[in-house]
């Protein structure tokens, strides 16, 4: 009897990237900017344990598989493509036990300009706001599990922030503050009740998701609002998402917190109001956490 054995095995193509034009007419198109992850489990482990390689359908193909599928299904969306990819595998090998799809799709939006106001027919602009993210789950004979979100959404802001009343002990040195710079990277990813994950508006669902987290972290656009924490932060963009879109069960947010850091100017015999700070990459401090809506059965992969 082996001590050992393989709990988790997967195995694909990364980073197949993939620019799909959609030429609704000769000068209309729709582009989609997709780096593809396709990883799959199959239901032997002889590949990994034997180095017998007949189950194995080679990275290789995978990475030829996106680009066909892409062709023959078309890109309305970066789900609808995930969603995709992992039912062929399904339908063409029953030796494959779980699919793994991930995407990061680059954002382009159409060329504006004062002069030519209407949205360009095919000259488009990187959104360089955030990149979207798309990931499916699969076990063969069950539902997709299907989870959007956002990622590299550095937003900061420079009042309305402060954090106060924490533990003090022999190792504190963090002085409180009710006003200082809170600046961040998001990450959001939402996951989809599997019962409907077929019949939704992902557009819609990003733009709602996108505008819920702005809008707790900046407030109106006159005052504000004030954060206590990143905590409570994280938590009530949480709660506005899961308020407003139905279709959706689980939400899991990741802010980093890229401190700024009030510099002494003391030596110099200056004053700082709040006006000169240090930007500190590393370390930051990172607050994450997960909101499920009551009777959700979407269980965290970590
Ligand atoms: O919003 C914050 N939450 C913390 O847990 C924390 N810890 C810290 O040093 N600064 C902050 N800020």
């Amino acid at each position: 009897m082996s001590n050992i054995y393989l709990d988790d095995r997967m195995y694909g193509k990364a980073d197949v990237r993939l620019l799909h034009v959609r030429r609704e007419t000769r000068f209309h198109h729709v582009v989609h900017e997709l780096r593809c992850r396709v990883l799959m489990r199959l239901a032997s482990e002889i590949d990994f344990v034997t180095g017998d390689n007949r189950d194995i359908v080679a990275t290789d193909t995978t990475k030829n598989t996106v680009f066909a599928l892409a062709k023959k299904v078309g890109v309305t969306s970066a789900e609808q493509f995930a969603l995709a990819i992992s039912k062929h595998y399904f339908d063409q090998y029953k030796h494959i036990e779980a699919m793994d799809v991930s995407i990061d799709e680059t954002r382009w939006t159409r060329v504006q300009t004062s002069e030519q106001p209407k949205p360009h027919s095919h000259a488009f602009i990187n959104a360089r706001e955030c990149v979207r993210t798309i990931s499916v789950t699969q076990t063969r004979g069950q539902q997709p599990v299907l989870t959007s979100g956002i990622k590299e959404l550095e937003i900061m802001k420079t009042t309305q922030s402060g954090f106060e009343g924490y533990i003090k002990d022999e190792y504190t040195t963090l002085k409180p503050t009710a006003d200082r710079v809170f600046r961040t990277v998001v990450s959001c990813q939402y996951t989809f009740d599997p019962a409907n994950v077929h019949s939704i508006d992902y557009e819609a669902v990003f733009q709602t998701a996108r505008d819920a987290i702005l809008s707790e972290f900046a407030g109106p656009s006159e005052q504000g609002v004030y954060s206590p924490s990143v905590q409570n932060t994280i938590y009530l963009a949480q709660k506005r998402i899961i308020d407003r879109v139905a279709a959706v069960s689980r939400v899991t947010i990741e802010m980093p917190n890229r401190h700024c850091i009030l510099v002494d100017l003391s030596p110099f015999k200056l004053q700082n109001n709040n006006e000169v700070f240090v930007v500190t990459g590393e370390p930051a401090g990172l607050i994450r956490a997960s909101m499920s809506r009551l009777g959700s059965s979407i269980k965290s992969k970590l």
